[in-house]
């Protein structure tokens, strides 16, 4: 069997570089192209000497546009903006695509829902494997502790991270609003100061600390009285996401077109986990 050419959009940033790691990690992938944003001082440079992987023989490009027939999957960390314009790219081109870029607005999650219709997309703000399983821990912890307890989210990154609440807390509020018959758009709190009043119940609170190298970490309390649930989930290694996404970009070679994301990849939509 041939192997599976990966792109790297984003390919001299933090997870670029990680994700060229694990590409040429893995059996049966290959890097087939790598890319920068337009007067970037990376165009030209090698891929893999990049990442400190070695000389790959990829030239660093600012044109996904011209390395199509380089790759069958683009895997995308980089920006909304960014990727929003790659996704028009591989739309025309009928290319299929990994997408772990946070911080988008709804209009631009309608439109990479939009383009599944085309093309076969995993879009997540999680690759890790860890966080995943805490996505459906969650689901059953607030339908089993439900109203009987403040829910709050607490995440730390890095300080160069530059979206806020983190892509996986949004989702982690998402899953428990869903299990608790609330809207996140109506509940969710972010932040408080001042004579704030005493807390309602029904909302979603949270919290953002940004320091140092923080790679990743995420705690979810369900507060009750006279007991506290905590599901949290700490992340030491960058290489988790990209390992991650390289498994994605696998199982979605074998797919149709649609918009997926990693509890499909994991196949932990409709697991039961009592
Ligand atoms: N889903 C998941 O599991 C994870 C998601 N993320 C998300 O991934 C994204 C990237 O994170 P991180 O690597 O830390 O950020 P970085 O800023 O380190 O990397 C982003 C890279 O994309 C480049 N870039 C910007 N525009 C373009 C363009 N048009 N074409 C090609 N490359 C472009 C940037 O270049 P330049 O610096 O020159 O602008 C930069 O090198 C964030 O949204 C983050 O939240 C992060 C970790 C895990
Ligand atoms: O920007 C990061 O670094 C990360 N972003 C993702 C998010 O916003 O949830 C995932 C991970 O925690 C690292």
């Amino acid at each position: 069997m041939s192997e599976i050419r990966i792109a790297i959009a984003g390919a001299g940033g933090r997870m670029g570089r990680t994700l060229v790691q694990a590409v040429v990690e893995s059996d049966g992938l290959s890097l087939g192209a790598a890319t920068e944003c337009a007067g970037s001082s990376l165009i030209g440079t090698d891929a893999g000497e990049l990442a400190g992987v070695g000389r790959l023989g990829i030239a660093v490009t600012d044109r996904l546009a011209s390395v199509l027939d380089d790759f069958d999957v683009l895997i995308d960390f980089t920006t909304p903006s960014a990727t929003l314009e790659h996704l028009a790219v591989c739309r025309a081109a009928g290319k299929r695509m990994v997408i772990g870029t946070t911080g988008f607005a709804a209009d631009q999650r309608t439109a990479i829902a939009a383009a599944g219709a085309e093309i076969g997309i995993v879009c997540a703000p999680n690759m890790s494997v860890g966080v995943n399983l805490c996505l459906r821990l969650l689901d059953l912890a607030a339908r089993v502790l439900g109203d009987e307890v403040d829910v709050e989210i607490i995440e730390a990154h890095h300080r160069h991270k530059v979206d806020a609440p983190s892509g996986t807390a949004l989702a982690m509020g998402e899953v428990i609003a869903r299990a608790l018959g609330r809207d996140l758009k109506e509940v969710a709190v972010y932040g408080r100061e001042g004579q704030i009043g005493a807390r309602e119940r029904q909302t979603i609170g949270f919290a953002t600390i940004r320091a140092g190298d923080i790679v990743g970490e995420h705690r979810v309390w369900f507060a009750g009285e006279g007991e506290r649930v905590e599901i949290a989930h700490q992340a030491s290694s960058r290489l988790n996401f990209a390992r991650g996404a390289v498994r994605a970009a696998r199982w979605i070679f074998a797919q149709g077109s649609g918009c997926f994301d990693m509890q499909d990849v994991l196949g932990l939509r409709d697991s039961s986990l009592v």
